[in-house]
C-alpha cells in the first residue's frame, strides 16, 4: 500500500457515526441489508455501463455478492464485483462530504423521539450502519474502469478519522470488511447470515453467495479428504417482479419493498402487474406505510420509480414514469420495449414511456381506491400522510380529475371534530337528489372555517359544508368545479341561492329589502368608498352583522395574503360587504346620527374583515373608533 493519509470525518458524518456506535438499535441486523443493497446497486451500475463497453467486466460477467466470515478474526466481509469506487468517490461517499440526506437525518433524529432506527437508509446513511455492529470497518475497492494499481483502501473505527491509501487490486468491485464488536457474535454464524439474506435480500437480482463445505464423499476411509468449501448461492437471485405472481409470498413482496425503498417499515399495500400484448412491461408499485420524515420537502428532489429494461437496471428515480402528485409511490417498472441505452432525455418524450406512465397512474389510483374500500383505517392513515400531495393531482391531472376527486377526504360541518373523513360520495349521498351543489369553504385554519359567518344560513337550513383548511385547498378548488354532475361552490363567493338545495322550496330566498334599508345600504356604500365593491343585503347571515363576499372567481383572502407576502403582484379585487339588515347592530346604525354613522359603518366592515381572519389596513384607527363608540354608548346608557 502506498502511504496512507488520515482525514477527519465531516462533522455531520461523525454525528451520524456516533449515533450508530452508541445508540441501542433494536434492529441491528439491518446493516446487512444496507450493505448488500449497496453491493447490488453497484452490480446494477456495472451491468448498465457494460452494455456500452463490455471490457469493463474484465471477463467476469457473472455479477454477484459474496458474504464471508472469519470467525477467529471476527471478520464479516461483504464483497461485490460491481462498479467499485475511485479514491474521490470513496472520500465523497463515505467520509468527508456530508450529503444533504445526512444533515436532514440528523435534524430529524434531533427533533423527534425516534432514535434513528427507522430513519437509517431513508437518508442515504446506509453504509454507516456498518458501525452498529462493527468497531472497525475496512473498505477495499477499485473502479471497473481503473487500472489494477488504482485500488483504494479505506479504514476507520468510526471515531473522528478515517485513513485512505492506494492499493493494488487485481479485481474491480468493493469489499466491505467489518470487524465485529465483542457482543455481535451472532453475525458470525452461518445460519444467522443465511436467514437474514433470506429475509431481506432474497429477491435482489444478483446471486448472494456464501461458502459451503460439501459433505464428504465417503467418510469410512482413513485419509478421506475434507472437500474444499465452495461458493453457493443462498438467495433466490431472481428479480422478484419477473416471477409469476402465484409464486410470490406477501413476505417476499415486503422484503423486496425494503430493498427498493430503503424503508424500514412494511409497505401499506402494493400492486404487481405483468402486461403482455402490444406493450410488454411489468410494474410493481408500493404504497409506503408512512411518509418519510422529510417527505414534504421532497417536491424538487429525485422521485419516481426504478426503471429496468429487460431485467437490466437502467436508473433510479425515473421521474417520467410517475406524476408529481404520486411521488410517494415506490417501486419498479421493467419494460421490454424501451432500448437499453435509454437516457433521461429520451424518456421525456417517448410514446412507450407515456403509455407506461398512464398505466402506472391508473394502477396507483386503483390501489388507493382499493385501500379506501377495504381498509378505512389504513386509508385514513395514508390520507394523513399523503393527502395534501394527492390533491395536487386535481390541478395537474385533468384527465384523472374525477378519479382523484373520489379519493379526496374532507372535514365537514357534519362532524367537524371527526377530521378529514368525508368523501364527496358521502356528501352527495347525504345531501339527497334535490341539492345540486357541493358547498365548501376554504380558510386558513379549521377554526376559521368552522366559525365563519358564511356558514350561518347553511347551518340553519341543515346543508352540509366541507370545511377546507389545507393550504393547498383554495388553489385546488380553482381547478375543481364539478363532481358527478354536481357543482362545487364556495359559500363565501358569489350569490347564494339555496332554493335548489333544500327540500322546502322557499322561493328564491331573495330577502325583502325595504326602501329604508336600500337607502341605508347606499349610505353605507358611500361611507366605505373604495374599500368595497358594493354593500348589499345578505341571504347568508342569520347571527352575524356582516360578512365579506367575493366574486365567483376571486381568490380567497387567505391565499391572496399568502401570495402577496411572498411578493407576488395580484390584480386588485374588492369584496362585497353583505349586511344582515335585521341585526341589532345594523338597526343601531340606521338610527345613528350623521357623525356616528361613518364610525358604525366602518366598524361593521372591520368586523367582517376580522371574522374571516383578515388584517385591517389601519388597525390604530379601528381601535380609536371602537373606543369612541364604546364611550359614546356607555355615556348614553
Ligand atoms: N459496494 C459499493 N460499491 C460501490 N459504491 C458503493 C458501495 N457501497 C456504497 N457505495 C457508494 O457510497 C454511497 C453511499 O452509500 P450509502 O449506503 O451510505 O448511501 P446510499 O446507498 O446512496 O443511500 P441509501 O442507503 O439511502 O440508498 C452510495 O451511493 C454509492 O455511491
Amino acid at each position: 500500500m502506498t502511504q496512507t493519509t488520515q482525514h477527519a470525518f465531516q462533522a455531520e458524518v461523525q454525528e451520524v457515526l456516533n449515533l450508530m456506535i452508541h445508540s441501542l438499535y433494536s434492529n441491528k441486523e439491518i446493516f446487512l441489508r444496507e450493505l448488500v443493497s449497496n453491493a447490488s446497486d453497484a452490480c446494477d451500475k456495472l451491468r448498465f455501463l457494460s452494455l456500452q463497453d463490455d471490457a469493463l467486466l474484465e471477463g467476469d460477467a457473472e455479477l454477484h455478492i459474496d458474504i464471508a466470515v472469519d470467525k477467529e478474526k471476527r471478520l464479516l466481509t461483504i464483497r461485490d464485483n460491481g462498479i467499485g469506487m475511485s479514491r474521490d468517490e470513496v472520500m465523497e461517499n463515505i467520509g468527508t462530504i456530508a450529503r444533504s440526506g445526512t444533515k436532514r437525518f440528523l435534524e430529524q433524529v434531533k427533533q423527534g423521539k425516534d432514535d434513528g432506527n427507522q430513519l437509517i437508509g431513508q437518508f442515504g446513511v446506509g453504509f454507516y450502519s456498518a458501525f452498529i455492529v462493527a468497531d472497525h470497518v475496512t473498505v477495499l475497492t477499485r473502479r471497473a474502469d481503473a487500472e489494477p494499481g488504482e485500488g483504494v483502501h479505506w479504514s476507520s473505527d468510526g471515531s473522528g478519522e478515517y485513513s485512505i491509501g492506494q492499493i493494488d487490486r487485481p479485481h474491480h468491485g468493493t469489499e466491505v470488511i467489518l470487524h465485529l464488536k465483542e457482543d455481535e457474535d451472532e453475525f458470525l454464524q452461518d445460519w444467522t447470515l443465511r436467514s437474514l439474506v433470506n429475509r431481506y435480500s432474497d429477491h435482489i437480482g444478483f446471486p448472494i453467495r456464501m461458502l459451503e463445505t460439501p459433505p464428504a464423499a465417503d467418510d469410512d476411509g482413513e485419509d478421506a479428504e475434507t472437500p474444499a468449501p465452495e461458493w453457493k448461492k443462498v438467495n433466490q437471485a431472481s428479480a422478484l417482479w419477473t416471477l409469476p405472481k402465484g409464486e410470490i409470498s406477501d413476505d417476499d413482496y415486503r422484503s423486496f419493498y425494503k430493498h427498493v425503498s430503503h424503508d424500514f417499515e412494511d409497505p401499506r399495500c402494493w400492486a404487481h402487474n405483468q402486461v403482455e400484448g402490444s406493450q410488454n412491461y411489468t410494474s410493481l408499485l408500493y404504497l409506503p406505510s408512512h411518509a418519510p420524515m422529510d417527505f414534504m420537502m421532497q417536491r424538487d428532489e429525485p422521485r419516481g420509480l426504478k426503471l429496468y429494461v429487460k431485467r437490466v437496471f437502467i436508473m433510479d428515480a425515473a421521474e417520467h414514469l410517475l406524476p408529481n402528485y404520486l411521488r410517494f409511490m415506490r417501486g419498479v417498472v421493467d419494460s421490454d420495449d424501451l432500448p437499453l441505452n435509454v437516457s433521461r432525455e429520451l424518456l421525456q418524450d417517448n410514446p412507450t414511456v407515456r403509455k407506461i406512465h398512464a398505466a402506472v397512474v391508473r394502477r396507483s389510483l386503483d390501489l388507493l381506491g382499493k385501500l379506501a374500500n377495504d381498509d378505512a383505517e389504513g386509508y385514513q392513515a395514508f390520507w394523513g400522510d399523503f393527502g395534501t400531495v394527492l390533491k395536487e393531482g386535481i390541478v395537474e391531472d385533468n384527465g384523472n380529475r374525477e378519479r382523484i376527486a373520489g379519493l379526496l377526504r374532507f372535514t365537514s360541518t357534519q362532524d367537524p371534530e371527526a377530521g378529514d373523513v368525508v368523501s364527496l360520495a358521502d356528501y352527495i349521498g347525504r345531501a339527497g337528489d334535490d341539492q345540486d351543489t357541493i358547498w365548501y369553504i376554504t380558510a386558513e385554519s379549521l377554526a376559521a372555517a368552522k366559525h365563519s359567518p358564511h356558514l350561518e344560513i347553511f347551518r340553519k337550513k341543515g346543508i352540509e359544508v366541507l370545511l377546507m383548511h389545507d393550504r393547498i385547498d383554495e388553489w385546488m378548488m380553482g381547478y375543481f368545479h364539478e363532481f358527478e354532475g354536481k357543482k362545487l361552490r364556495s359559500v363565501a363567493k358569489g350569490d347564494v341561492n339555496l332554493a335548489n338545495d333544500t327540500e322546502s322550496a322557499e322561493g328564491d330566498d331573495k330577502p325583502e329589502v325595504s326602501e329604508a334599508d336600500s337607502a341605508l345600504l347606499e349610505r353605507m356604500k358611500a361611507a366605505l368608498g373604495e374599500s368595497v365593491q358594493d354593500v348589499r343585503a345578505s341571504q347568508r347571515l342569520t347571527d352575524s352583522a356582516a360578512c365579506l363576499v367575493l366574486g365567483e372567481h376571486d381568490m380567497a383572502p387567505h391565499l391572496r395574503r399568502m401570495l402577496e407576502q411572498a411578493g407576488q403582484a395580484l390584480p386588485d379585487s374588492k369584496p362585497v360587504l353583505e349586511v344582515n339588515t335585521g341585526h341589532p347592530l345594523v338597526r343601531r346604525l340606521a338610527d345613528a346620527g350623521d357623525s356616528d354613522f361613518e364610525d358604525w359603518t366602518h366598524l361593521v366592515h372591520e368586523q367582517a374583515v376580522l371574522a374571516e381572519g383578515g388584517q385591517l389596513d389601519d388597525p390604530a384607527s379601528f381601535v380609536a373608533r371602537l373606543n369612541r363608540l364604546i364611550l359614546a354608548t356607555s355615556e348614553a346608557a
